[in-house]
């Protein structure tokens, strides 16, 4: 079993370059499956397990896929089956993101039943009711989810009960080839949702309001392949400012948008970080004292859920008692436990953790429970005392590429190391030929 090893007590220094966004990318790349002509040509694209994952969900359908150098061609103009099987959907659950394409283009989609994960139950309502709405009828047995219609979707008017970010790409990829107009409400207004509308626009969609809460969509008859160049990663980006944050560094975060990371950068500076914006990025300086504070996940442009587990780790180390309230997702503590193998003073109350700072963090032998958590062990990790050993990396390599790399490069002492301890080549530099053979087995 392979395992990161942080030996902490190094200030972190220099410049990292942040990703295209994972979140944007999965999306992105379940879209191209609606394009019945032309190659559709995906840029600036990670690489991520999750990536191997949605590209063999893809090939599996018979599309045709090819990924090299951060470019993902997708050829989908093929006859395509309609069907994302149990092996993948269970890996990672972006897989029902190609519900809305296949039964736009084909009037059928088959998709395994996502059911929960490590941060909550998950589950699809939202996006199921808003395929009934433009005339689908949906069937749930055998651990499948069977979507048809006779005929073509019809645009309706769908107001989401939540902002949910996969019903909202779900129901416009499908919307922009339904018959009519669409009108969907209160939807999710992040910059992923935006960064998918205008993809879609560029295959021939006509989508308007994307990234406000009402978004209009007229539906077209065909939609052809394009080219695309996906957003950066705001939470990888997130993530190293925290980074530079908790080792009283000084980091310049490549690529970071300062738009994408308002609340993140407000509250890092209420804990007295100083986020300087730059030309391309954003400059961290981490403060000798960090000031404890409260934090309440929310939809954007609220503070993302995504970056909880990240500001925890900072919190270990604030002046005062801060406390994180998770309202996104029902069960996303999973990471407490673990934090308090290494030190941590939390308690979990209902939906919030206290976190009584500033704790003497340890070095200690830590489980990532998600992707999220695994980035911050291994943030606490930079500034306990003694070693800190995170095993279960399969979480983060579907969010992060070469995390354990990129801090060394900043001057962590930080390493990957296989199950006798020898240093290992990170997930992306193992040839990709085994990297689809590892994201298939494992
Ligand atoms: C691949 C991707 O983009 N993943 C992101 C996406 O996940 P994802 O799209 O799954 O998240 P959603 O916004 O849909 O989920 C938010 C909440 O709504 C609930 N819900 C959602 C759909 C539904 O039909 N019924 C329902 O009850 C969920 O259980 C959850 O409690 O947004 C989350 C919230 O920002 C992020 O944490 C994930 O990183
Ligand atoms: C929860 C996450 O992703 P996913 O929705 O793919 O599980 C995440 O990126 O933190």
């Amino acid at each position: 079993m392979e395992k990161i090893i942080v030996r902490g007590g190094h200030q972190l220094q220099g410049t990292v370059k942040v990703e295209g966004a994972k979140n944007a990318v999965l999306p992105v790349i379940a879209a191209s499956l609606i394009a019945s002509e032309g190659k559709s040509v995906i840029k600036d694209v990670p690489e991520l397990a999750d990536v191997y994952t949605i590209n063999q969900v893809l090939e599996n359908m018979n599309a045709s896929v090819h990924f090299d150098n951060n470019t993902v061609t997708v050829d989908a103009s093929n006859r395509l089956t309609t069907e994302a099987p149990f092996e993948y959907v269970r890996k990672m659950r972006a897989s029902v993101l190609v519900i809305g394409p296949l039964l736009a283009r084909y009037g059928h989609a088959k998709v395994a039943m996502p059911g929960g994960c490590a941060i909550g139950s998950r589950p699809i309502d939202l996006h199921l009711k808003g395929f009934e709405a433009m005339g689908a009828k949906t069937h749930v047995g055998n651990g499948f989810v069977e979507l048809y219609v006779d005929k073509r979707l019809k645009g309706a008017k769908i107001y989401l009960d939540m902002p949910s970010v996969g019903a909202t790409e779900n129901i416009m990829m499908a919307a922009a080839l339904a018959e009519g107009k669409t009108v969907l409400e209160n939807c999710a207004k992040e910059p992923e949702i935006v960064d998918l509308a205008n993809y879609l626009n560029k295959m021939g969609a006509k989508i308007v309001g994307a990234g406000t809460e009402t978004i209009r969509i007229e539906g077209v008859d065909k939609l052809y392949g394009t080219e695309h160049s996906i957003i950066p990663d705001r939470i990888e980006a997130g993530t190293f400012m925290v980074a530079a944050a908790i080792t009283e560094g000084n980091v310049f975060i490549e690529n970071a948008v300062p738009e994408h990371l308002r609340s993140v950068i407000s509250k890092l500076e209420e804990m007295n970080v100083i986020v300087q914006e730059e030309k391309n990025g954003l400059r961290v300086i981490g403060p000798k004292q960090l000031k404890a504070t409260d934090i309440k996940t929310l939809p954007h442009p609220g503070f993302p859920t995504d970056m909880q587990s990240q500001m925890m780790a900072l919190m270990l180390v604030a002046q005062g008692t801060s406390v994180i309230t998770e309202t996104v997702f029902e069960n996303r503590f999973m990471h407490v436990e673990e934090f308090r193998r290494m030190n941590a003073k939390m308690k979990i109350e209902g939906h919030s953790v206290i976190i009584e700072g500033p704790c003497n963090p340890q070095g200690a032998e830590v489980a990532a429970t998600d992707l999220r958590a695994a980035a911050a062990l291994i943030l606490a990790g930079l500034i306990a005392d003694g070693v800190t050993r995170v095993t279960e990396l399969k979480h983060l390599d579907r969010g992060y590429v070469d995390f354990a790399g990129k801090l060394a490069g900043l001057g962590a002492d930080v390493e990957r190391v296989d199950e006798h301890g020898n240093s290992v080549l990170p997930y992306v530099h193992v040839e990709p030929i085994n990297r689809s053979i590892a994201a298939k087995l494992s």
